[in-house]
């Protein structure tokens, strides 16, 4: 094993996170078919913001590449692409295929969060091509913003593999790379249905959470209830815990509404109406907390001529640069079409000015600045869009009230300020459910 050549397919945060750990143990090449990508990684210059990651690759062993003549001397191949189409997926497949052609065995390893059954349907796909590769489902459970951290430490490894003797030594072998850094009490193997059902129960329930914390909101808001003294008393409950109920404007990212829908499609196609209406409802929740949001901005512009908007936060969560599904940019994607003359000025610190511009299509009414101050200078109303609480704390409030001009309205959408702080200082606030 410690002269297998690995070479993980994917260079995004979860190829290349987990490239950088195997190499401490193994030989590691990573191929990513975008060249881009790749010459930012070679320059140890990230295409995206994780914290650490940078270093990591710095001080570590891996290869970079977008020559897919890597695969040929792979011991071990591991998937870690997006998924956009199935042609997309048989693409690679055949490229694997054609490239993986003078060693007589190898594993596969799908780390990917594909479509359910994925696993089988690349090993039929490559007992159908005669190759004799074994398939392994090994799904992700990091989180960006903390990927090395989980990558390190996760909380299991779940290895599914097919019963046959080749696919259970295969599985010994990812459990004796996966045991020397996770503790073996943490490595769990099952059939693969089951560990691919695993990732997306997974993210369902984490979903599921957030839909069901942010429908008391709606109800906090329509009544005297309060929602930090709502998840204060839910949190003391040990049985039901704090995790995951952090009120927000709805969750985002690329993992939670594309796993929502794979499990509905797959609920869909076994004819389970009623399980797949009933995930239905985590997605619907999350746009109706998103559409709230919405409309209480358009409400704090309403009759103000020529509004402008600051919002403080791009990216879908803290830590992170990743505007894929970012609810933030939703709310400005929907107020701009919904208000001819709003205009809006926005700051992340981990999103560049590039992003933003591709982002809205260069639109004129969006810009980007580089700090809070500028960003709120002369604008009537400020979107608090980020759950990055430390990067609120840093706001000098008073400065900001006296850059600010009426109707000076403060909207939290991650119910993390000080609202009664904000309100003897004169500002407007709404927040989540407060
Ligand atoms: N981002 C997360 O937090 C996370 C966590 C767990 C699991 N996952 C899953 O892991 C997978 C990868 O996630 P990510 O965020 O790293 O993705 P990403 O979109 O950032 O990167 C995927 C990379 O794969 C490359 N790629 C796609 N098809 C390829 C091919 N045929 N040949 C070579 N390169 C190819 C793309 O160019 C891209 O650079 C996804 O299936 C995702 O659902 C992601
Ligand atoms: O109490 C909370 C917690 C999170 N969020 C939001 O939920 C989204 C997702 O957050 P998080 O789970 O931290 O980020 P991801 O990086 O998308 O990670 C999820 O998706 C990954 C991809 O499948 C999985 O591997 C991880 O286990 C799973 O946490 C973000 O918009 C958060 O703002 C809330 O609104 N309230």
């Amino acid at each position: 094993m410690k002269n297998s050549h690995v070479v993980v397919v994917g260079g995004g945060v979860v190829g290349v996170t987990l490239g950088c750990v195997l190499s401490r143990f193994l030989n590691v090449t990573v191929y990513d078919r975008d060249d881009q990508r790749i010459q930012r990684w070679l320059l140890c210059s990230p295409p995206f913001y994780e914290p650490g990651l940078a270093e990591l690759v710095d001080g570590s062993s891996v290869a970079f590449t977008s020559s897919a003549n890597c695969l040929d001397s792979a011991d071990i191949v591991i998937l870690c692409i997006n998924y956009s189409v199935e042609s997309d997926l048989r693409d690679t497949l055949h490229l694997i295929s054609s490239e993986c052609t003078t060693k007589s065995h190898r594993i596969i390893v799908d780390k990917s969060t594909l479509p359910l059954n994925t696993s089988q349907r690349i090993k039929h796909f490559f007992n159908n091509h005669h190759s004799h590769f074994d398939i392994l489902s090994i799904p992700e459970f990091l989180s960006q913003g903390t990927a090395i951290r989980d990558c390190l430490s996760p909380s299991r490894v779940l290895i599914g593999c097919d019963t046959s003797e080749s696919g259970i030594a295969a599985q010994n072998t990812l459990i004796d790379v996966y045991a020397q850094w996770v503790p073996r009490s943490k490595i769990l193997t099952q059939n693969i249905w089951s560990t691919e059902l695993s990732k997306l129960a997974s993210n369902a329930l984490l979903a599921q959470r957030i839909s069901s914390i942010n429908s008391f909101t709606a109800i906090c808001d329509a009544t005297n209830a309060n929602i930090g003294q709502l998840t204060q008393s839910l949190a003391t409950d040990t049985r039901i815990g704090s995790d995951y109920l952090h009120p927000s404007v709805g969750f985002g990212g690329s993992c939670f509404e594309k796993d929502l829908k794979m499990l509905i499609y797959l609920c869909e196609s076994l004819d389970l109406v009623l399980v797949a209406e009933y995930w239905k409802g985590v997605l619907a929740m999350n746009d109706y907390q998103l559409q709230r949001f919405v409309r209480r901005v358009q409400d704090t512009i309403n009759g103000v001529e020529h509004p402008h908007v600051a919002v403080l936060g791009l990216s879908f969560k803290k830590d992170t640069g990743d505007v894929r599904l970012s609810p933030s940019v939703r709310i400005i994607k929907d107020l701009l079409a919904q208000h001819n003359t709003v205009r809006f000025t926005v700051c992340d610190p981990a999103v560049t000015e590039m992003q933003t511009m591709n982002e809205f299509d260069g639109c004129k009414r969006v810009h980007y600045c580089h700090g809070i101050a500028e960003a709120v200078n002369q604008s009537h109303c400020l979107l608090l869009l980020t759950n990055w609480p430390e990067y609120h704390t840093q706001i000098d409030w008073t400065a900001v009230y006296d850059s600010m001009h009426e109707p000076r309205w403060v909207l939290d959408g991650h119910s993390i300020v000080d609202v009664e702080k904000l309100i003897s200082l004169g500002f407007n606030v709404y927040q989540v459910g407060h």
